[in-house]
């Protein structure tokens, strides 16, 4: 697994090494020991999976204390825009935004400690997402913040206009109105 950092601390890049032969190709999608080795030991405890059609645009979600969630994202099927914002009080990169294509076809992960929302926007005609969590769902603890939000400025690689958003999602407050950041 081929490691990059990005200029926000804590956000990592995974590239897994694919064996590819006549039969078709192998790889190991999860290695526990490539986050120790980052320093960055984590349990993972839940999986989801997320089938979702072009346009759709989910997030931006986080967890609060006590049960704030890392995510470790892939795509099985179509492509993705994925995005991770800092939302860590006191960090140098607060309020910045990173986005990585994941896709299926080049099989990157996207790592997003605790301290980050997280969303991501539909490219292809349908796409399906799985993510490992190190803590439970929490309703109670959900935090969000409004995807359009000015401030952040994120450019989601899809027309805004067209975006297919939850109503829950809809009504995320903006970076400045959140009371709940790490
Ligand atoms: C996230 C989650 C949702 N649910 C339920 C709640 C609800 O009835 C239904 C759909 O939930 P949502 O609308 O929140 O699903 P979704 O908008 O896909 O939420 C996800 O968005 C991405 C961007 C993330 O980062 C995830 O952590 C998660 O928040 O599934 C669970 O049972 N377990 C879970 O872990």
């Amino acid at each position: 697994m081929k490691v990059t950092k990005t200029h926000i601390d804590g956000l990592l890049i995974l590239e897994p090494k694919v064996h590819g032969d006549e039969r078709g190709y192998f790889f190991e999608s999860y290695r526990k020991s490539t986050f120790e080795d980052e320093g960055n030991a984590v349990n993972f405890i839940q999986d989801n999976q997320a089938r979702s059609i072009k346009n759709v645009l989910r997030g931006l979600h986080y967890q609060n204390n006590p049960v704030p969630q890392c995510k470790l994202l892939r795509v099985l099927e179509g492509s993705i825009w994925d995005v991770a914002v800092d939302i860590r009080k006191g960090s140098k990169t607060y309020g910045q935004w990173y986005g990585i294509e994941l896709s299926a076809e080049n099989k990157v992960q996207f790592l997003i400690p605790h301290g980050f929302a997280h969303g991501y926007a539909v490219l292809s005609d349908t796409a399906e997402v799985f993510y490992k969590c190190d803590n439970y769902y929490s309703k109670d603890c959900e935090g969000g913040l409004y995807y359009a939000d000015p401030a952040i400025n994120i450019d989601w690689k899809i027309d805004i206009s067209k975006a297919i958003v939850s109503e829950k999602d809809q009504k995320q407050p903006l970076l400045k109105d959140a009371n709940n950041l790490f």
